[in-house]
């Protein structure tokens, strides 16, 4: 369907019986593919990063584990599709099963529905080596031939950067809005900037920013030591005119229970902030 952009001299009445509908180029496209008729979700969320190795997908699988705690359901597509890590996260080594319906999402112990590659893959560690409009294509098929069933809300794990991935994405599903992820040094480039005007670009409504690797908190003392330098999170948000969702430190305890493959058991208590923004 396209989506009416009304321009000067275009009649009142917008397209609908104007003569030049049918080769007008103030129409804007609607890319967006249809969800598999076995899904029911109510909100998409893409968790984005200007660059790899900054936390993403902890961030994701914590926005996940908070909504489930709060609740809701929740469901993780792992749009990461070159280095996938969310069903590892959870212990899940199983492969999904499907029938001529579509796929269906594995399920983690605290309820998370999850497709990743890595669940389709006979062996885990088989590298995929797919050009960019392949894996374009994956992603969309997650979307269109898994059989998500009642999710409240879908994240969706974005591969770092503004490639291929995030642009399918942000045309192809209905995405409500993205959260992004940042390390402090991170903050200090424009890498940031680049994810956050990528999605305004799309029109793609950006929720806030979360700052991981913030700071360590001292064991002993419990005095707060900011290792990758100084945040500039707050700053960087009030430029840009988003919340800052959350500041997480390092933690161990989020580190073994990604080792673990117990991520099913976490309580990431610096996101509080953000489940007020996902649950308006
Ligand atoms: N706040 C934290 N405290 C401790 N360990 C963390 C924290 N955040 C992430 N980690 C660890 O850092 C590693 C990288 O995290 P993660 O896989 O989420 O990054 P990513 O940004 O998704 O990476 P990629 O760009 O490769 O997709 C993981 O081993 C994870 O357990």
């Amino acid at each position: 369907m396209a989506e009416e952009k009304k321009q000067e001299g275009c009649p009142s009445e917008g397209c609908a019986g104007c003569s030049h509908a049918s080769t007008c180029t103030s129409q804007m496209k609607d890319f967006r593919k249809p969800a598999n008729p076995y899904s029911a979700v109510r909100k998409v969320i893409g968790v984005i990063s200007g660059k790899g190795g900054v936390g993403k997908s902890m961030v994701t699988a914590s926005l996940a584990r908070m909504m489930i705690e709060k609740g809701y359901t929740a469901g993780i597509l792992d749009a990461d599709i070159t280095g996938p890590s969310i069903p590892k996260m959870y212990g899940i080594h199983e492969q999904a099963l499907g029938n001529e319906e579509g796929m269906l999402p594995c399920v983690a112990k605290d309820g998370t529905k999850i497709m990743s590659v890595n669940l389709l893959l006979e062996k885990e560690d088989t590298p995929v080596i797919w050009r960019g409009p392949i894996i374009a294509g994956v992603v969309t098929q997650f979307w269109t031939d898994v059989m998500w069933g009642d999710v409240d809300y879908l994240f969706v794990d974005m591969p770092p950067g503004t490639g291929d991935v995030p642009l399918t994405v942000f045309q192809s599903l209905p995405v409500d809005g993205v959260v992004i992820v940042t390390s402090p040094q991170d903050l200090v480039s424009m890498i940031v900037k680049k994810a956050y005007h990528m999605a305004k670009d799309m029109d793609i409504p950006v929720l806030g920013i979360v700052e991981n690797f913030s700071y360590l908190k001292c064991p002993d003392c419990g005095r707060k030591i900011e290792v990758f330098g100084k945040s500039r999170i707050g700053e960087i948000a009030k430029e840009l005119d988003i919340p800052v969702l959350g500041r997480i430190p390092i933690d161990p305890k989020l580190t073994e229970a990604v080792d673990g493959e117990a991520f099913d058991q976490v309580k990431n208590v610096y996101l509080d902030d953000a489940a007020k923004v996902l649950e308006v």
